[in-house]
């Protein structure tokens, strides 16, 4: 609650406040600077925040320290190794400072090196590993104590598309077994498919919580293409609805949105609904539609109107 923490004169975060709640995936959603990584350290008790409260899994991480470094698992977003033990002992190392028994660490850093795919790097030391399987060891590093709360900086960043989708099932499945798992990252397309909830942060500031579900619901921009576009342009001009080719988006400026002019007009809708009741009216009235989908993904969607209200 209204977490603060300053660096000299910058104030890395300045009042954040939010919940992330077990059982979901929350995602830390900001620009570069916002203040996620300082805020994650100090979940983590990794910074001592200079006002404010944090709890983590019902401890707070500076004067409960013991009690919530055991529940929680910390993953950064580069990921320092131990360079001359290997992936296991890295692991079998971090399994004894939470007392696991030498046999029980070796059976967990086997099972998880066999999660993250890393197994047949096992005996390899850290250091020859690429970055996206430093990523997976890192990921491995911080769910060995089988912790309660996941705190994730930036973990896709250097996986590959398969490692990707590995992360998202593993990631969803440890929230289905009732694990806080509350990730941060500039993929927001990527986010959109694991999120259950997002947290909004811009300069040290939280600007806006919200559910997933409702930010899918939300007024945001769709893509409509037809087999032709004239066909289409003159509907939407007939039946009064704005509408602006995909092509010149905005005056001026190019649509980065759009791989190439396909022919696709852009419209404003306030919601689901109103997108099915567009479909219908089209279909009925003839018009040659190919597809229909929104422009942006819900959180890009909410990110840009929340950059657009701060300009
Ligand atoms: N140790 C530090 N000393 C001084 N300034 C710092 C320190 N750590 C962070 N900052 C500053 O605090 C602000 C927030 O940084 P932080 O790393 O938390 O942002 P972030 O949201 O994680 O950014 P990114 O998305 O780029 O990783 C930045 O202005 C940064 O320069």
């Amino acid at each position: 609650m209204g977490v603060r923490r300053s660096f000299g004169s910058v104030r890395a975060v300045d009042s954040i406040t939010f919940t992330a709640r077990p059982g979901r995936v929350t995602a830390l959603v900001g620009p570069n600077g916002a203040g996620k990584t300082t805020l994650l350290l100090m979940l983590a008790g990794l910074l001592v925040p200079d006002a404010g409260t944090l709890r983590v899994a019902g401890h707070d991480p500076v004067t409960e320290s013991a009690g919530a470094r055991a529940r929680t698992g910390w993953m950064p977003d580069t990921f320092g190794t131990w360079d001359s033990l290997t992936a296991r002992e890295v692991l079998t190392t971090v399994g004894a400072a939470y007392f696991l028994e030498a046999d029980q660490a070796r059976e967990r850093a086997d099972e998880l090196l066999r999660t993250v795919h890393l197994e047949d790097l096992a005996d390899a030391p850290a250091r020859v590993l690429s970055r996206g399987q430093k990523q997976r060891l890192g990921l491995a590093r911080a769910l060995v104590h089988d912790p309660q709360v996941l705190l994730l900086d930036e973990p896709a960043s250097g996986l590959d598309p398969r490692s990707r989708v590995d992360l998202r099932v593993l990631l969803r499945r440890l929230a289905s077994e009732g694990r806080t798992v509350l990730v941060s990252s500039h993929v927001l397309t990527e986010l959109d498919e694991l999120a259950d909830d997002a947290v909004f942060v811009s300069h040290g500031r939280t600007v806006r919580e919200s559910t997933l579900a409702s930010a899918t619901g939300e007024r945001r921009t769709w893509r409509l293409r037809a087999l032709d576009p004239v066909v289409l342009g003159a509907w939407l001009e007939d039946t009064g609805v704005t509408f602006r080719r995909a092509a010149d988006a905005v005056p001026g400026e190019p649509d980065h949105s759009a791989a190439s002019d396909d022919g696709s007009v852009q419209v404003e809708l306030d919601d689901d609904e109103s997108a099915a009741g567009l479909v219908r009216a089209a279909v009925l009235a003839g018009v040659p539609l190919v597809s229909v989908a929104p422009a942006n993904g819900a959180l890009e969607q909410v990110y840009l109107s929340l950059e657009e209200e701060r300009r």
